[in-house]
């Protein structure tokens, strides 16, 4: 189906019928949806509906998996993101992803946030790569709390500290786009509020994707919140209606947690 609600904000991609199989298997049916600047949206759905499939269709993440394949067409700016010109390196780095399970380096603080910028050839000495790594912290809401400890390893700091040193680093590469997949279910409650704070305040300069089984989350951090079941996407609108007025009788069946 094509979903795209009615609305002023400019597309940042657009995906359209978008088919994934593995290997026999299709997990994603015929999906079309536009991301938006300046917006969150949340992809939820029951276990194994195609969410994380989906959510990596958007970088390209599905091609380290040898039995998938994608087909329809998905756009970054217009430009089409599977076109055999576009470089993926470059694309993981406009379209950023923060994953699951934080996945710091076994590297210092510094040089986890560095390690981008470095290898894009972002930063021209020492005093700009500073600037670069003092910015991506701030921004992710860690430097205060490792600013006089920036040569410790990532890997020594607490969960949800690591997870916003991961959120650091795919800042670093000043990116357009970042895709979150349930990126505080490792977490506690607190890291998970300081997380969600952070989403908000990311808000106004990328576009985001989320990927959440916590539907409060989702209300919580979401404008846009998309609903997939069995590979297909079911419903996309605005949080707000399809937390409280959903169209379709399975969004309906599942905020109200008749299955799932
Ligand atoms: N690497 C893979 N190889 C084969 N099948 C896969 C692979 N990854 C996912 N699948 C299958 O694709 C379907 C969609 O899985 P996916 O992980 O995208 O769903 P999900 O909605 O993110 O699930 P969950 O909420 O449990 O993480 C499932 O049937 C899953 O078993």
């Amino acid at each position: 189906m094509t979903a795209s609600p009615k609305t002023a904000a400019r597309p940042k991609m657009a995906a359209r019928n978008v088919n994934v199989f593995y290997g026999d298997k299709q997990a994603i049916d015929d999906v079309s949806i536009d991301i938006e600047m300046d917006r969150v949206v949340a992809f939820i759905g029951p276990s194994g509906c195609g969410k994380s499939t989906f959510l990596r269709t958007l970088n390209r993440m599905n091609d380290t998996v040898a039995s998938a394949r994608v087909s329809g067409d998905i756009r970054l700016d217009g430009e089409d993101i599977y076109a055999p010109a576009m470089d993926v390196v470059q694309l993981r780095a406009r379209v950023g992803m923060v994953f699951q399970k934080p996945n710091p380096f076994p590297k210092s603080i510094y040089e986890n946030v560095a390690y981008g910028p470095r290898i894009h050839g972002l930063a021209r000495s020492r005093s700009d790569m500073d600037a670069v790594v003092e910015q991506s912290l701030t921004r992710a809401g860690l430097w205060n709390e490792v600013k006089d400890r920036l040569s410790d390893s990532g890997t020594a700091l607490s969960g949800g500290q690591q997870q916003r040193l991961c959120i650091a680093r795919a800042i670093a590469v000043d990116p357009e786009v970042i895709l979150m997949d349930e990126p505080c279910s490792a977490l506690d409650p607190i890291a998970t509020a300081k997380i969600e704070e952070l989403i908000h305040a990311l808000r106004g300069r990328y576009a985001i994707a989320i990927v959440t089984h916590n539907m409060q989350q989702a209300a919580r951090v979401s404008q846009r919140t998309a609903f997939f079941h069995l590979g297909t996407l079911v419903e996309y609108g605005k949080t707000s209606d399809i937390f409280t007025n959903p169209r379709e009788e399975r969004t309906k069946d599942y905020i109200t947690g008749r299955y799932g």
